[in-house]
């Protein structure tokens, strides 16, 4: 198996100035600084293969911006090793420009002042691409991105979803071998996420372009990533196939039950918490109520579901009843909150 990038016992620990209270106090601080080391990662160990697309998650501050910088040589760290397309990222940051493309969807590589296809052209000096092939690329990646119609706008000028694709479009210029995208979809609406998720699908089917992406959304995960890698306080918590992390890490499902439209809807409040049962069966949790639509979270571990929905049924009449998978976004949240358990158990 190839590998495109592997960390080993990587680490980086900030100094950081720590303030004194009160005025005298700030003033102290301002002539005297008490400095105190702050591990934004500790010592983590990841692989990705070539072609692969992983995710590393994990809630604000658990590390990732650091590890993306830390892998594509813009922070050098305070431990360890990291390979990336066979390049140590912070000895040979040039060298390895040429082999990855990064996208930070808070941060722009575009001229701000100039249009789109002038910082294609200008990348393509940079890597130096072969113009007849760059040119072919250009033109592919603006018809699939549908870039045409702000080509030649300053970037100045372009809304948040049309200037995000000229940035995903620009990071492919050069053929990249690993991607590396930091919250790319932030902000943007459902069809331009939509949009960029196809094309970075469509280049790792075609060209194999490795992707290793943070982000906050599950969707991103769900629907580019086949691995999940979480991170928290700075260490991995689970390495995992994101097809497993539903099955493995949560044996719950949400049932939701549409009361039929003879019943009274101010009822399902009162039906689901109070009269059909008092309290809930062990397992059982309410996870909201919309009108004659109820939502219940029930452990399966705990519940027997077939007695649960031959409980359901004699309890109320009821028009529709779905039964499904949490979704990525309760798993992730579950995931966070295991380990603030384990936290907790420690102090
Ligand atoms: N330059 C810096 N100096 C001091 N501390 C820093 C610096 N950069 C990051 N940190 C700290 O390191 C920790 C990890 O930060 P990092 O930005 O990597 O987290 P993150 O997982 O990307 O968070 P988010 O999801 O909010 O972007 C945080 O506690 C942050 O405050």
């Amino acid at each position: 198996m190839k590998l495109a990038l592997e960390a080993r016992a990587l680490g980086k620990t900030f100094r950081v100035k720590e303030k004194r209270a009160g005025l005298r106090g700030s003033l102290r601080s301002l002539f005297a600084p008490e400095w105190k080391e702050k591990t934004a990662v500790d010592r983590i160990d990841l692989s990705v293969a070539a072609g692969e697309t992983v995710a590393l998650l994990g809630p604000n501050g658990a590390g990732k911006s650091t590890t993306i910088k830390m892998l594509t040589g813009i922070l050098h760290p305070t431990a360890g090793e990291a390979t990336v397309a066979g390049l140590t990222p912070w000895r040979e940051r040039t060298k390895l420009a040429y082999r990855i493309g990064t996208v930070f969807g808070q941060k722009s590589q575009l001229w701000y002042h100039l249009p789109p296809i002038d910082t294609f052209e200008l990348i393509s000096r940079v890597y130096e691409l072969e113009r007849g092939d760059y040119a072919k690329r250009r033109d592919r990646l603006v018809e699939r991105f549908e870039l045409g119609p702000y080509l030649h706008t300053p970037v100045r000028k372009l809304s948040l979803g049309e200037r995000m694709r000229c940035e995903i479009a620009a990071s492919f210029l050069h053929r990249p071998e690993i991607l590396f995208l930091d919250e790319p979809t932030i902000g943007l609406d459902v069809v331009v996420k939509e949009r960029i998720r196809e094309i970075i699908r469509e280049r790792n089917r075609e060209e194999e372009t490795t992707v290793f992406l943070t982000s906050h959304d599950a969707g991103d995960v769900e629907e580019l990533c086949s691995r999940a890698i979480v991170i928290h306080h700075g260490g991995v918590l689970v390495d995992r196939p994101v097809a497993h992390l539903r099955r493995e890490l949560l044996s719950s499902k949400t049932v939701t039950v549409t009361l039929a439209d003879t019943e009274d809807p101010a009822l399902a409040a009162e039906w689901f918490g109070r009269r059909a049962w008092a309290p809930l069966p062990e397992g059982v949790e309410l996870a909201g109520i919309e009108g004659r639509r109820v939502r219940l979270s029930v452990d399966l571990a705990r519940t027997d579901m077939n007695q649960l929905l031959a409980s359901l049924t004699q309890a109320a009449r009821i028009a529709d009843l779905t039964v499904e998978d949490p979704t990525l976004e309760d798993i992730i949240k579950h995931i966070y909150g295991m380990e603030k358990t384990k936290g907790g158990e420690r102090t």
